[in-house]
């Protein structure tokens, strides 16, 4: 006879983002939460009664607005707290886990931050007999502005139900590439082009592109785009064109407003949707192409 050996349930991976805006430099916390209760749980599973069994939606929520009632002042004291709740609100529970992955940002500004771990720089270079081009670029460059960004304005018809929005998270993961002009013939026939520090150039891109979406008001992701490159290929004088591929990593306010103790959220806790995301690609050029 079949027996029921050990079994636990919960909600992984809540992608709990929480902002702190109580001043205009504001600071973010960025975690993975995943929670699992183990206890007698038997009933769910050979009865089909889910009398005891709080549901994983709850854990979930408990996730998001414990973040604002509690507070992260630390993964370690967010989790106690969480799976003290948890274990509280379900007395068939013996135990709760609680797993926390923080994601660490370094800021760029008063409320524009930089993930921490670096992105994945690239070349493309092709060389033929009279000619050569290079191309340089990243992958994985993940920016936040958790404010000074809109999307309104845009074009709805019967099937639209996204609300304007006068502030929002903007986040995306970039993927840049760009074209290097004036490697002229003489470079290319000395098999080294001395003039060009590389290195220096991709510093260069890549402070130019940081500071400019750290300190422009966003209307939409396709003009950030736009602005970061035009900045790019209007300031540094070897870049030709820079191209852009931003998956617009989505933010949505959780919505509290159906629980039962009023729990309030002015922009401070969202949650991180992984897919679907739009997907804005532009390349900005220095002249317009012949
Ligand atoms: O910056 C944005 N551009 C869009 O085209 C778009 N579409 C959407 O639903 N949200 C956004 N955000």
């Amino acid at each position: 006879m079949a027996t029921l050996g050990a079994n636990q349930y919960g909600k992984a991976e809540s992608r709990v983002v929480r902002i702190i805006r109580d001043s205009p430099h504001h600071e973010i916390v960025d975690l993975n939460v995943s929670s699992s209760l183990r206890g007698d749980f038997a009933g769910a599973h050979i009865d089909g009664d889910q009398a005891a069994v709080l549901p994983t939606d709850t854990q979930k929520n408990t996730a998001f607005a414990y973040a604002k009632l509690h507070g992260v002042s630390s993964p370690e004291d967010y989790a106690l707290a969480l799976a003290r709740r948890l274990l509280e609100a379900t007395p068939a529970a013996r135990e709760a886990e609680v797993r926390v992955e923080q994601y660490a940002w370094d800021r760029l500004g008063s409320h524009a931050f930089l993930r921490r771990g670096g992105e994945t720089r690239t070349c493309v270079v092709t060389v033929g007999r009279d000619t050569a081009s290079v191309v340089s670029g990243f992958r994985d460059l993940v920016v936040m502005k958790s404010t000074d960004s809109e999307f309104k304005g845009f074009l709805v018809d019967e099937f639209t139900t996204l609300a304007e929005t006068d502030d929002r998270i903007l986040a995306t993961s970039l993927v840049a590439q760009w074209r290097h002009d004036g490697l002229d013939e003489l470079d290319h026939r000395s098999q080294s082009d001395h003039r060009r520090d590389w290195n220096s150039s991709y510093d260069d891109v890549r402070d130019v592109l940081l500071s400019t979406f750290a300190t422009t008001y966003s209307r939409a992701l396709q003009e950030t785009l736009y602005v970061m490159g035009a900045a790019v290929v209007d300031t540094l004088p070897g870049i030709a064109e820079i191209s852009f591929s931003a998956p617009n990593r989505h933010h949505f306010l959780v919505d509290f407003s159906g629980f039962e103790v009023p729990v309030e959220n002015h922009g401070e806790v969202f949650i991180a949707a992984d897919r679907p995301y739009g997907l804005i690609e532009c390349t900005v050029l220095r002249e317009p192409p012949a």
